[in-house]
C-alpha cells in the first residue's frame, strides 16, 4: 500500500520550485534551490490533511476556485501555540501547488486522497449537529455557520443540523430517533449541552444492547458514535481538558480529521432507579452550592459562577458526611505523581490494553473490583470526584492536574472543614501551579468507585446492602480508617439527617445577612453543571465509555519550526512545579 501511494516530483509553490514527496504517512516539500543554506522541509502528516482540491482554491473568508488544470490545493492542520491556554491552536493551512503537467496533477490528487483515506479511518462522513442557541454568550449559531460549517464542507462531511428549541431536545433525539448513517454527534454549546449528548449517546447504546443503565453492577457498553464538542458555553471544561484550548476552529479540525480520544465516564446512582453521567465534576459542598446559587443569576452569563463563587465562599459552609471509596491500583499511577495526561499518554494506553484485550469472559472487560473499601467521615468544605483534570480557563491545570482522561479511574478530592483563609488558599492554588493538595486539610485518592452518605458509613452500608453488595471488592469488605469525632458520633446516632440541630451548625459572621440566614445541613451535588438534589449517591467509573473527536492536550514543547511541524508526543510529561 505504502509503495503504491509513494510519489515524488518537482512542484511549484508561487515562483519557487520544490521537491515534493508523498511517503504514504507524510507529505513533504523542500525548496529545490541548492544555494539556499536555510532551506526547510515542510512536513504534513497525511492524517492531518483536511482536503485536496483541484485548482487554486480558497475557502476563507469566502470560497473561491480558480480552475486551472495544472494546479491543486492542499488544506491541512497548522499549529500555533496559544498564550492563553495549555494546548496548541489549530488553524487551516493551505498550499497551492503547480505541476508540470495535468497528468501529474491528477496523480498527486489521487494518491493524496487515497493516502488520507488509508491513514485516517475514523474520519466522519455524516454528522448530526446540535446547536444550543442560548449557551454561553449565545453565539452558537454564528460560530457554527461562520467557522465550522466551511471546514466540514471542505472535508466532504454532510451534516444534519438541529438548532435546539428546548433543553434536553438533543438528548431525547439521540434516545429516540433513527441514527442510521451517522458517524458522530457534534454539539455546539457548553458543558451542559455536552452532558445532554453524553446521556443520549450512552442511553441509546445501552438500550440497543438491552442493558439496564440504572443497575450499578452492570458493565456498560462502549458507545459507537463519536462525540465532537464545538465550544460555545460558559465553562467549556470538557473541551478545555480534552483539547487544551477553547477554540471552535481547533475543535472542528479535530472532528474533520477523525481524531479519537476515549474518555472515562462516572455513573452516579441514587437508589436503584436513577442514573446520571459525569466526566468532569461530581461535587458536593462548595461546587454544589456555587451551582445552585448560580442558577438564580443565569442572566449574568458566564460571570454568574464568579459571583456565586464569592457569595458561597463568604457563607463559609461545611457539611457532614461519610465518604467511602474503592481505591484504584496504586502501582499504576497516583494523583500526586506530578505527571500530566497529554496526547498519546502512556498510562491511558496501558489502560486501553487492560480494558479491551485478553478477556476470556466478554462481560468482564471492565475489570471486577479488587481491593477494599476505605471510609472517611467528617465535616467537609467540599467533596469532589473528577474523571479527568477538569482544567478550564479559570484553572488551567484543573481540579486534579495529574488525572487521566482514559485510565478507568477518577480522583476523589476531600477538603475538610477549615478556616476561610485556608479554603481561599486551596481555591487560589487552582489558578497557579502551586500544589492544591499540599495542604493539611486536603486529601486526594485515585478511585474506581465512591459512595457518599449523610449518616455513619456502617449503618448506611447495611441500609444499601443491595447496592454495595453489587459493587464490593472480591471480599466485599468495608474498612473504617477514619476515627469518628464526638460530633460525628452524634450525627451517626440520628436518622439520615436532612435537618440540623443547633450543635451541627457552624455559625460564622459571614452568614448573617450576606446570603442566607441559616446554613443548611446538606448540600446538593454538582454533576457536570447539573444539580442533583439527593445527597446520598453511589458513583462508579466506567473506563473509556465514550470517544471524543479529540486527541488529548498537545504539549507546546512538541511544536517545532513555528507552525507546520510537530514532534510526536507519546509520553506523560511532568508538571511544571
Ligand atoms: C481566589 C480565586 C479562586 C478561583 C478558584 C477557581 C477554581 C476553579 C475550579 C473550576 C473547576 C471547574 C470544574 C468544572 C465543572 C463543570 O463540569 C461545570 C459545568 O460547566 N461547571 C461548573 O459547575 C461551574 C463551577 C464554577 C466554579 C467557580 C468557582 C469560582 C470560585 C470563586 C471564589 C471566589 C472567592 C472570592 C473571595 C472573596
Ligand atoms: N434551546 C434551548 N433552550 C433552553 N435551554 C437549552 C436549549 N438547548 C439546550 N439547552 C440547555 O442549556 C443548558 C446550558 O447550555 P450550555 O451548556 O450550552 O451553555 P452554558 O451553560 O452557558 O455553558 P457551560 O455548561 O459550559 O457552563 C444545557 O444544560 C442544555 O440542556
Ligand atoms: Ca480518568
Amino acid at each position: 500500500m505504502e509503495t503504491d501511494l509513494r510519489l515524488e516530483s518537482s512542484l511549484w509553490v508561487g515562483n519557487k520550485r520544490y521537491l515534493a514527496v508523498l511517503t504514504g504517512w507524510h507529505l513533504k516539500w523542500t525548496e529545490a534551490e541548492k544555494k539556499n543554506p536555510d532551506k526547510q522541509t515542510v512536513s504534513v502528516p497525511v492524517a492531518e490533511v483536511v482536503g485536496v482540491e483541484e485548482g487554486r482554491v480558497e475557502i476563507l473568508p469566502h470560497k473561491s476556485v480558480e480552475d486551472t488544470d495544472r494546479d491543486f490545493t492542499v488544506f491541512y492542520v497548522k499549529r500555533s501555540s496559544s498564550r492563553a491556554s495549555a494546548g496548541l491552536l489549530w488553524r487551516l493551512g493551505r498550499t497551492q501547488f503547480t505541476c508540470p503537467s495535468r497528468v501529474l496533477r491528477d496523480q498527486w490528487i489521487k494518491n493524496l486522497r487515497t493516502a488520507v483515506k488509508t491513514h485516517s479511518p475514523l474520519r466522519p462522513h455524516r454528522l448530526l449537529v446540535f446547536i444550543n442557541p442560548f449557551g454561553g454568550k449565545k453565539k452558537g449559531r454564528q460560530i457554527y455557520h461562520s467557522l465550522v460549517a466551511p471546514l466540514f464542507e471542505l472535508a466532504g462531511i454532510s451534516s444534519h443540523v438541529i438548532v435546539t428549541e428546548r433543553a434536553n431536545q438533543a438528548r431525547d433525539h439521540l434516545l429516540k430517533k433513527d441514527l442510521t448513517g451517522f458517524d458522530g454527534v457534534v454539539c455546539v454549546g457548553g458543558d451542559g449541552m455536552f452532558s445532554e449528548i453524553l446521556h443520549g449517546v450512552i442511553g441509546r447504546t445501552q438500550q440497543e444492547a438491552g442493558l439496564c443503565e440504572n443497575d450499578p453492577a452492570v458493565t456498560l457498553q462502549q458507545c459507537p458514535l463519536h462525540i465532537g464538542i464545538i465550544p460555545a458555553g460558559s465553562t467549556d471544561c470538557v473541551c478545555y481538558a480534552t483539547v487544551g484550548v477553547i477554540d471552535p476552529v481547533t475543535s472542528a479540525l479535530h472532528v474533520v480529521i477523525g481524531d479519537s480520544q476515549p474518555l472515562d465516564v462516572c455513573s452516579v446512582h441514587h437508589g436503584l432507579g436513577q442514573v446520571r453521567y459525569s466526566v468532569s465534576l461530581v461535587g458536593y459542598g462548595f461546587y454544589g452550592d456555587v451551582l445552585a446559587e448560580s442558577e438564580h443569576h443565569r442572566w449574568m452569563g458566564p460571570f454568574r459562577y464568579d459571583y456565586s463563587g464569592a457569595v458561597v465562599f463568604l457563607s463559609n459552609r461545611s457539611y457532614r458526611g461519610t465518604v467511602q471509596y474503592l481505591p484504584a491500583d496504586p502501582l499504576l499511577s497516583s494523583p500526586r505523581d506530578k505527571t500530566r495526561c497529554l496526547s498519546g499518554c502512556g498510562v491511558c494506553a496501558k489502560s486501553t490494553e487492560r480494558l479491551f484485550t485478553n478477556t476470556s469472559d466478554s462481560g468482564s472487560q471492565y475489570s471486577t473490583y479488587s481491593g477494599e473499601w476505605v471510609s472517611v467521615d467528617g465535616r467537609f468544605k467540599c467533596v469532589s470526584l473528577t474523571c479527568m483534570s477538569s482544567s478550564c480557563a479559570k484553572s488551567p491545570l484543573g481540579l486534579s492536574p495529574s488525572a487521566h482522561l482514559a485510565d478507568g479511574t477518577g480522583d476523589l478530592i476531600l477538603v475538610r472543614d477549615t478556616n476561610p483563609l485556608g479554603f481561599l488558599k486551596y481555591l487560589y492554588r487552582h489558578t497557579t501551579t502551586q500544589d492544591q493538595f499540599d495542604l493539611p486539610f486536603v486529601e486526594v485518592h485515585r478511585v474506581k468507585a465512591v459512595r457518599f452518605s449523610l449518616a455513619d458509613g456502617g449503618e448506611e452500608a447495611e441500609d444499601n446492602a443491595g447496592l454495595s453488595g453489587a459493587m464490593d471488592g472480591e471480599d466485599g469488605a468495608y474498612i473504617k480508617n477514619g476515627k469518628r469525632s464526638g460530633s460525628q458520633q452524634h450525627l451517626a446516632g440520628r436518622a439520615k439527617g436532612q435537618t440540623m440541630t443547633s450543635e451541627d451548625k457552624t455559625v460564622t459572621p459571614f452568614m448573617c445577612g450576606l446570603c442566607c440566614s441559616k446554613a443548611p445541613a446538606v448540600s446538593v451535588w454538582n454533576c457536570d453543571g447539573e444539580i442533583l438534589p439527593f445527597p446520598e449517591i453511589f458513583c462508579k467509573i466506567h473506563g473509556q465509555l465514550v470517544c471524543l473527536y479529540a486527541r488529548g492536550i498537545e504539549d507546546g514543547a512538541s511544536l517545532r519550526d513555528g507552525t507546520e511541524e510537530r514532534v510526536e508526543c507519546n509520553r506523560t510529561c511532568t508538571l511544571p512545579r
